[in-house]
């Protein structure tokens, strides 16, 4: 509560930037679906609709896990689950397996990378380039995970280098952002996501082929998930940070997921914030039956009227 109440101290300017949904006292109009956006963001998607794309994202994020057997077992799993159409569905198997999963996933389901050399292969022993992802029908990348920050030790301006050079060879970008418990605690989390934003930003030229993630480091495989509210502060703060820095039609039409101990318990009620437009699954993700859930989770966010 306390780390909450400090990062809600931060975001003074806030009011302005909710999105209102549907009220018993404003009801939409029109007979259809929606999801709950404001005026603004439904105006400013309007004018990036023809390539950008609003729909809900899931990633499932393999990590280091798996063999020849399981992901057999994994992939015939989400093979035969039904997923809601008005998902995009992205997994992320690692490297050694991402050719069997292409060869035997079904297509509705992209595949992604969770890593990539820093610019065209050549000499450099035990990387994978982006034009090799691409030769494998392999889509899309994951960089700035946590664990390559913490773990690895890759900063800011190597992760920029690496997201430039992927979006140049047209990869589709999953951008990793979080603060550690520790910043999160010393109120540092704006700063250290906003700092973050910014190395992604200095990098990218077209926003259409990205998605963010908000991954709290503190959150990710511990099973203590963020709070529907916490993550919310987070994302209409990074939201506005991409309006402010980037652009009102960039911020309006990019996926911000989180992700950290996200499962089929606790997904609806966080796919219901306003600017939460999917998740990063970790654990979960591999279960087929329970990463379909999160995927299905969309639902909660849809008001039928
Ligand atoms: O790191 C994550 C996804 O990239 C989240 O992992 P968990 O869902 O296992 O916490």
């Amino acid at each position: 509560m306390a780390a909450a109440a400090t990062v809600a101290s931060q975001l003074p300017h806030f009011a302005g930037l909710r999105r209102a949904g549907p009220t018993k006292s404003e009801p939409f109009s029109h007979a259809a679906v929606h999801f709950r956006l404001d005026q603004s963001r439904r105006a400013s998607r309007a004018v990036v609709a023809m390539a950008g794309s609003g729909k809900f994202f899931v990633g499932g994020n393999w990590k280091c896990n798996g063999s020849k057997e399981s992901i057999s077992k994994l992939v015939s799993d989400l093979n035969s689950a039904t997923l809601d159409s008005d998902v995009d569905v992205v997994v992320a198997p690692p490297f050694i397996y991402i050719e069997q999963v292409k060869n035997s996933l079904t297509d509705r389901i992209e595949v992604s990378a969770q890593n990539v050399w820093i610019g065209k292969g050549g000499a450099y022993t035990g990387e994978i380039s982006a034009e090799q992802l691409l030769d494998i029908g392999c889509k899309w990348v994951i960089l700035g995970h946590s664990e390559r920050r913490h773990i690895i030790g890759e900063d800011d301006q190597f992760i920029g280098k690496k997201a430039a050079y992927a979006l140049s060879q047209n990869l589709k970008l999953i951008a990793c952002i979080g603060e550690l418990l520790e910043e999160r605690e010393a109120g540092k989390t704006f700063d250290v996501c906003f700092k973050q934003m910014k190395a992604f930003a200095d990098s990218i030229t077209n926003w259409q082929d990205v998605v963010i993630a908000y991954e709290p480091v503190w959150a990710i495989g511990t099973g203590k998930v963020a709070s529907p509210q916490q993550a919310q502060e987070v994302h209409a703060a990074v939201r506005d940070w991409l309006k402010t820095n980037v652009s009102p039609e960039v911020a309006s039409a990019t996926r911000i997921i989180y992700g950290g101990s996200v499962n089929g318990g606790n997904c609806a009620e966080l796919a219901k914030q306003e600017d939460i437009d999917g998740f990063l699954v970790g654990g979960a993700s591999l279960k087929g039956p329970e990463f379909a859930t999160i995927v299905n989770s969309v639902t909660s966010k849809k008001v039928t009227v």
